[in-house]
């Protein structure tokens, strides 16, 4: 007999999941097995041992220092990417945040957090309207003054999301902000991985209030880098673009230099706001730099 449960934390051979009916257990995997993820439905055996990782719908992760992917969860419905106006984005996080949700096959929410600070009229927060035209969700929150919280766990009802963002955007805030019983949830884990206080180094998958929900929490980033992916797999990061690109004579188009470009056309006509056509031009930048070092 085995028992379904879904992986609430896992570090490099032991993990912690959660049985159907609510147990907490803690397990060590073998090597030959894949690794598991926060949000894996997994199989236990009678002595509470992995026993089967079932087939996952996605997975999100980030490239590390080599390019490789290095996943974080699986089985995810949507992202919230945290941006503030303080600490100011570095160029481009949100656009590979945003493109690496659609190459996972992940919708991404853009969560503008601490609205009560003044807005730079810069880069990313200038290309928010741009962002919300071409069909992107912004939902703006403060913590301070605990508004625009209700919409998000509205957006958050029934789904599990993955909350990202850099380190003091305020995913903390908003995490404690959204499950006010974090504390307990915190606590009962501790007890079974044997750890006495949790530090977030890795991701988590937690409850949301009234099982209304899941979510993960993902400790805080300097800089976001994708991994080594192939132009074509760049280009379904920009989902605007692929539409506009039926119209391109070539069928092997770069939508950099060909005549008869719908991608270009797209660009002139507006319909493809400038700054995401110069964003996806740094990005294939970025990875030519990837594949030669
Ligand atoms: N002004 C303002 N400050 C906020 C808001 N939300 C969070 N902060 C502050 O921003 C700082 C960082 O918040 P955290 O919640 O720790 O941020 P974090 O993203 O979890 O940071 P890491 O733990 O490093 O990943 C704290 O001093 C918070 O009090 C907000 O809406 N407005
Ligand atoms: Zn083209």
């Amino acid at each position: 007999m085995s028992t379904r449960a879904t992986v609430l934390e896992a570090w490099a051979n032991r993990a912690v999941a959660e049985t159907v009916d609510g147990r907490l257990v803690a397990f060590h995997f073998p090597r030959r097995l894949e690794r598991p993820l926060p949000g894996d439905e997994i199989l236990l055996n009678e002595r509470d041992e992995l026993d089967e990782l079932l087939p996952r719908r996605n997975r999100f992760g980030r490239g590390d220092n080599r390019g490789q992917f290095r996943p974080i969860a699986a089985n995810l419905d949507q992202t919230l990417i945290v941006i503030a106006a303080e600490p100011a984005p570095s160029p481009d996080l949100l656009h590979r945040y945003l493109a690496a949700s659609r190459i996972c096959g992940i919708e991404p929410i853009i969560v503008l957090n601490k609205t009560d600070l003044p807005t730079p009229s810069q880069a990313p927060f200038d290309e928010l309207e741009g962002l919300i035209e071409l069909g992107y969700s912004v939902i703006r929150t403060c913590c301070t003054h605990a508004s625009g919280i209700d919409g998000l766990a509205e957006r958050l009802e029934g789904r599990t999301s993955l909350i990202a963002g850099q380190s003091g955007v305020g995913k903390t805030s908003l995490v404690n902000a959204l499950i006010p019983e974090l504390d307990r949830q915190t606590g009962a884990l501790s007890q079974v991985t044997g750890k006495g206080r949790h530090t977030t180094t890795s991701a988590r998958l937690c409850h949301l209030p009234e099982d209304s929900g899941w979510l993960v929490d993902t400790p805080g980033v300097w800089e976001y880098g994708l991994w080594q992916m192939t132009p074509r797999e760049l280009l379904r990061g920009f989902p605007e673009f692929l539409e506009a690109s039926d119209g391109c004579r070539f069928r092997d188009c770069s939508h950099q230099h060909e005549p008869g470009c719908g991608v270009r056309a797209a660009v002139e006509a507006g319909v493809i706001p400038d700054f995401r056509y110069r964003a996806w031009l740094r990005l294939l930048d970025e990875q030519a730099r990837l594949s030669r070092s």
